[in-house]
């Protein structure tokens, strides 16, 4: 699904250069469920960043499905975002004088379904997420839980082949955390969807079956209780 080659992201400001990733190269295979981590400036949100056709990297290669990311114009990273990843943030960004409902429509105002249709698949997706009982409520009418249920399903009313989600559970107590989590497991399980959660919070992190660690830049592996290989035959 996704394949990064010698990946570098350079900010320059006035008189300062950040080099936020460092040479990183990286598969992610269709239908993963990947976790990073990594100390606060690690360059976590830059490669989330890069993965959603949000930003280019100063060089190397990114492709999605073989679609080179790094050279996109905005209108075509435009329609990868619109089409083809699902993003979910820390801080739900809904549009707050929105019905849960409104709120969920305007993902797929970008696909060009008529209003009938996008009416049906927000009603559907807010179902998903067990929330049809509140499609007609404000963001401020609902739980921090909720409002992230909603912002998921917006995210996924689009049938997006990617979902990353950047601190997805930062925001909510311990006990929606877990309830959010097992949403996600389930959504990743049923619609065999590709999922990158950033998060500070070992214990989502545990949860994914891979996880990555990034620190000044730089990506390491940190999966562990991968199957271990068959000894070959001769070593017996
Ligand atoms: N737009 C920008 N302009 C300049 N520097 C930036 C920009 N975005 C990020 N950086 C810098 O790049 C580095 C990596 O930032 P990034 O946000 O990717 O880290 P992070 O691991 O997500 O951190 P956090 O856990 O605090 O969210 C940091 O040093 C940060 O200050």
């Amino acid at each position: 699904m996704y394949e990064l080659r010698d990946v570098t992201k350079r900010y320059t400001q006035k008189n300062r250069t950040v080099d936020a990733l460092r040479g990183v190269s990286l598969s992610i295979a269709e239908g993963e469920l990947v976790a990073i981590q990594g100390p606060t400036g690690g360059g976590k949100s830059t490669l989330l960043q890069l993965l959603g056709a949000m930003d280019r990297p100063t060089s190397g290669s990114v492709t999605l499905d073989g679609l080179e990311l790094a050279g996109l114009s905005e209108a075509a990273g435009a329609d990868v975002r619109a089409r083809t990843v699902g993003f979910v943030f820390q801080g739900f960004n809904l549009i707050p004088t929105l019905t849960a409902q409104q709120n969920v429509e305007t993902g797929l105002v970008p696909l060009g379904l008529g209003a009938a249709e996008r009416a049906e698949r927000a009603a559907q997706a807010l179902a998903d997420v067990g929330l049809a009982e509140r499609a007609a409520h404000m963001p401020d009418e609902l739980s921090g839980g909720q409002q992230q249920r909603v912002a998921i399903a917006r995210a996924l009313a689009k049938n997006p082949r990617v979902l990353l989600a950047d601190e997805p559970t930062g925001n909510l107590d311990e006990r929606t955390r877990d309830e959010i989590m097992a949403m996600i497991e389930r959504l990743w399980q049923d619609q065999g969807l590709t999922i990158v959660i950033v998060t500070h919070d070992s214990w989502v992190a545990r949860r994914a079956p891979r996880r990555l660690w990034i620190s000044d830049g730089v990506v390491t592996d940190k999966t562990d209780g991968r199957a271990p290989r068959e000894p070959a035959a001769t070593a017996r």
